[in-house]
């Protein structure tokens, strides 16, 4: 009985309660953006770019959305810390990837990224919102010109294969961002949020 309680219990409370993942290469502007997600949408403003550095290990923000809690974990974009990005592609709703639309050089090396985060099993399903930041920088690329650059990744993966055979589809979001200015947010979490109130797979683990 008590069991049956506590897991009922579990389920009402875990319901409303996502998990997002912002992954994108090192300098793209995660942080800034999570950053800019806590003075939007929590009590405490969070920090302002010129105090933020690097991330070595993991930036967390607990955020109330309406009626739902949507928890963000952002970590490092260095080469030699992405491979520990998949270890939390299991307890995730959700993934947003943050594109540094200034950095052309690395065009390839974000696209590669995230191709190898989309193509992976454990986020079958899981819906995808792509910001395209720093719209800010006068030699950033437009919107378009990036949607071209990333089109193959977010074609062949706006449908994943599932280990069983099935296809299930992943619901994917473009959205232009100005993290340093909290430009674009509002947008992009409201199509998330919109998501996962329809969408959102069921995880088995809750404690956090
Ligand atoms: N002009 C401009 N600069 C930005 C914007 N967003 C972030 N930056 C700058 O980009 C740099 C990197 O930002 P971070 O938020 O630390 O990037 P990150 O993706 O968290 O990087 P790692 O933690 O190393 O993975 C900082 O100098 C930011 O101030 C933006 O919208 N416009
Ligand atoms: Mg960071």
């Amino acid at each position: 009985m008590y069991s049956l309680l506590s897991g009922l219990w579990k389920y009402l409370f875990s319901k409303n309660e996502y998990f997002i993942l912002i992954l994108g290469l090192d300098g793209a502007g995660k942080t800034t953006l999570l950053e800019q997600i806590k003075t939007k949408y929590t009590k405490v403003p969070g920090l302002p770019p010129h105090k933020i550095i690097p991330t070595v290990g993991l930036n967390i923000a607990k955020t109330q959305y309406e009626e739902i809690k949507l928890t963000y974990w952002d970590l490092g974009g260095q080469s030699q810390l992405r491979s520990i990005w998949n270890k939390y592609f299991t307890d995730v709703h959700a993934v947003i990837y943050v594109v540094d639309s200034n950095d052309k050089e690395r065009f390839t090396e974000s696209k590669d990224e995230l191709e190898s985060i989309v193509c992976d099993p454990k986020l079958k399903g899981v819906p995808l919102l792509l910001f395209f930041n720093k719209q800010d920088l006068p030699d950033s690329e437009s919107i378009e010109f990036l949607t071209s650059v990333f089109k193959s990744v977010i074609n062949n993966q706006s449908l994943s294969s599932s280990e069983d055979g099935t296809t299930i589809s992943r619901n994917v979001q473009l959205q232009s961002l100005i993290a340093s200015k909290g430009e674009g947010i509002s947008e992009g979490i409201k199509w998330l949020a919109d998501n996962l109130r329809k969408n959102a797979r069921t995880i088995e683990k809750t404690d956090y």
